[in-house]
């Protein structure tokens, strides 16, 4: 008897909505898979849900637009949430738990991007790469820039990417300290318990935490003025972990040397003061936009989602 080999199970029942636009690659990958929706063809949640709430099996978010409390409370026959990002603090983890669902997101694709553009960030802003370039097509002002390497640097969360930032500075000749919830084994960095120590004693102080309600606002006018008019701030997590408006009344007034910012407080929106300014370099949350990163990401969106879906071990679980 002749043996018919099936292959695995088709997917392509299995409705997943994306609740906004994301890289081509996670869009055509997805469609050839399951059965997906686009939220954003439609004119409202509401407008979407009214007619295909029951066919959602799995949401794929991001770090814009995730599943909050009332889109998860909408889709009942909801299993997964997953992110197409390493925070998920645009999901309500808790409404998850509590209706059995399951939560990934995609760490360690995205650590070197993440981590080089701190670093670019920093170079850009102490060489004013962008202002040299101006200075070349107009022949304006010689002005000095000041150097990266040797600089102390602060680090607010040793996580993942932290480390990867703390790699890369000591590869610069920086000193490395940091402040997180405990003290890491074996790192070789000073740990500082209190977050105003960490900026007193840092020139760089530089933001890598993730967003939880502890985190939110972690750098305070205080925080600003214990870095001091000499300091600069980068801040590649997200735009709530800084007091923007302190923020930019530090950086107007002279109170702080200047910020390096990948993520803003009310994205997409950035305030006119800070675009404004001449000692900033600004990015419109980017820090995983490379090509191969985006692809990573997407093949480990899909391949939790396959996983669940086969009933086998989620590859990188959040919940
Ligand atoms: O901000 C980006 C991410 O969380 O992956």
């Amino acid at each position: 008897m002749a043996f018919v080999h099936l292959g695995p199970p088709s997917m392509k029942a299995i409705g997943v909505l994306m609740t906004c636009e994301m890289h081509s690659y996670i869009e055509e990958e997805l469609a050839k898979r399951f059965n997906l929706f686009k939220l954003w063809n439609y004119s409202s949640f509401s407008a979407f849900s009214q007619v295909h709430a029951n066919s959602i099996r799995a949401l794929v978010g991001n770090a814009k637009v995730g599943a909050e409390a009332a889109t998860i409370d909408s889709l009942p026959k909801l299993e997964i949430v997953s992110t197409y990002s390493v925070g998920f603090d645009k999901i309500d983890i808790n409404r998850c738990r509590e209706r059995g669902i399951r939560v990934t997101n995609t760490p360690n694709v995205l650590t070197d991007d993440v981590a080089d553009l701190a670093i670019a960030l920093a170079l850009t802003l102490l060489f004013r790469i962008s202002h040299t370039v101006n200075r070349l097509c107009q022949h304006s002002a010689f002005q000095f820039t000041t150097k990266l390497s040797g600089k102390a640097v602060g680090i607010i969360g040793l996580g993942r990417i932290g480390s990867a930032i703390g790699k890369r500075a000591t590869a610069f000749g920086c000193p490395i300290s940091y402040h997180s919830r405990s003290e890491k084994p074996d790192t070789g960095y000073k740990y500082y318990p209190n977050i105003l120590d960490l900026a007193a004693n840092s020139e760089i102080l530089v933001v890598a935490c993730s967003l939880t309600d502890e985190t939110h606002h972690i750098v305070n006018r205080q925080v600003i003025d214990a870095l001091g008019p000499k300091g600069i701030l980068i801040n590649i997590g997200r735009g709530q972990h800084i007091d923007q408006h302190a923020l930019v009344s530090a950086l107007t007034e002279g109170r702080l040397a200047g910020a390096g910012l990948d993520v803003f407080e009310n994205e997409p929106d950035v305030p006119e003061e800070l675009l404004s300014l001449e000692n900033v370099v600004l990015t419109p949350h980017v820090g995983s936009d490379t090509v191969e990163t985006c692809m990573a990401m997407a093949d480990l969106v899909i391949a939790n989602l396959e996983a669940h879906f086969l009933g086998k071990p989620l590859l990188t679980p959040v919940v």
